[in-house]
């Protein structure tokens, strides 16, 4: 167990520094990453997925002149129709604009890139394998079996875990070894060997190539979404977060609470002990909250000294529950003794019959303010 962390602190080594022990899980298997960093992925995906196909779109049609110019009637001609029926394919990818964010979605996008030129492959082979071609005729035609190298290759563009490319990776291997029944006699064992071999090692490049991108966005999409102060949620992440939750609210219609947290006379804090100090507190503060609450729920800093509550699948009744337990917890100490202190408003969808997140926020708000105005120290969810 111990010397299996060590590896795992020396790969850690090789990523940047900013990822976590616990994130490098976050290369292997993507079922583990959290949604922010998902719709980013996504997005990146799919970008690179229209990219890919518009540089192929761009170059399997050129590519027939030299086949007109090398090769004999009709395999040219056989060619160049499944060249064109190639780009066709290309083009549809291109026009392909997906908006629902979800990691199937860009997974399909892949699978399309990725079957066009494996079908291409498998099909040209088929086609070149009822010819004996010679000289310059015969290169050309040898071209056509770098295709699965190429595509292997092009895996490294991507920012995915090694399960995924590993899965994405099988179809190629899979066609290359196929594309051998074709002329199975001819087949020189040692040299296929080899070539398996190079497709291998090509998917192992990839791989650590994928994932060292992903370690990157991992670290990039920390960075972006975490306030630098308190390592919570940063305001803008918290907006995404809760647009995305509140759709899964609505979608499962289940319960979802906003609670705004505002801490009493934190001014004062600040001019009586120092901003340092001030600093302390909402570090301390922001702890405290993370440990009270539930794994799932989450907590953004919405601007100095207040915060947000997100509580997933969480009723009214259920979050004044939680947040009197986090009250009654304490949320940090005056140096002179006395109990920091927060007011808090909450809102809930269904209880207030909104799915539009700034309308709870706002309503959240709102409630804080009546705490204040009712004494501070408290917990308000009507009004
Ligand atoms: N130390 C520290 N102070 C901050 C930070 N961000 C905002 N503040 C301070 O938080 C204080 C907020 O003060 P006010 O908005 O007047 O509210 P308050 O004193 O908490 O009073 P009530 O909210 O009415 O109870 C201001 O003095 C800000 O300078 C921060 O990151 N660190």
């Amino acid at each position: 167990m111990l010397t299996t962390k060590i590896i795992w602190q020396r790969l850690l080594g090789l990523l940047p520094g900013e990822v976590t022990l616990n994130e490098t899980r976050w290369l292997i298997r993507p079922c583990l990453h959290m949604p922010l960093m998902e719709q980013r992925r996504v997005r990146m995906i799919v970008n690179r997925v229209r990219l890919f196909a518009t540089l192929f779109a761009a170059l399997t049609p050129l590519w027939i002149i030299v086949d007109v110019l090398t090769l004999p009637f009709p395999l040219w001609l056989q060619l160049a129709i499944l060249r064109l029926l190639a780009t066709i394919a290309f083009g549809t990818l291109v026009m392909w604009h997906p908006q629902d964010g979800r990691l199937a979605t860009a997974y399909q996008g892949m699978a399309t890139l990725f079957a066009i030129p494996t079908l291409f492959y498998l099909i040209s082979h088929l086609l070149l394998s009822h010819h004996q071609l010679q000289g310059i005729s015969a290169a050309i035609g040898t071209g056509y079996a770098f295709l699965p190298f190429v595509l292997l290759a092009g895996f490294a563009i991507f920012p995915l875990t090694l399960f995924e490319t590993l899965t994405f990776s099988a179809p190629v291997l899979c066609a290359y070894a196929l594309a051998l029944m074709f002329n199975w006699e001819e087949v020189s064992w040692p040299s296929f060997g080899g070539q398996f071999w190079l497709l291998f090692l090509l998917t192992g490049v990839a791989s650590l190539a994928s994932m060292s991108q992903l370690a990157f966005i991992i670290a990039l999409v920390n960075q972006a979404i975490h306030d630098p102060l308190t390592g919570t949620f940063s305001r803008r992440s918290g907006e995404e977060m809760l647009n995305l939750h509140l759709s899964f609210a609505r979608r499962n219609n289940s319960p979802f609470t906003v609670a705004f947290l505002d801490i009493d006379h934190f001014k004062s804090i600040n001019d009586r002990f120092g901003h340092e100090f001030g600093d302390r507190v909402l570090q301390q503060l922001t702890q405290t909250v993370t440990h009270c609450l539930r794994r799932g729920d989450i907590v953004v800093r919405w601007g100095g000294e207040e915060f947000l509550l997100l509580l997933n699948n969480t009723d009214l009744h259920q979050a004044a529950h939680a947040l009197e337990r986090l009250r009654q917890h304490g949320l940090g100490m005056h140096p002179d003794g006395r109990q920091i202190t927060a007011s808090i408003g909450i809102a809930e969808r269904i209880a207030d019959g909104t799915d539009d997140w700034k309308v709870l926020v706002e309503k959240a708000d709102t409630r804080m303010y009546l705490a204040k105005q009712g004494g501070r120290d408290r917990l308000v969810f009507e009004g």
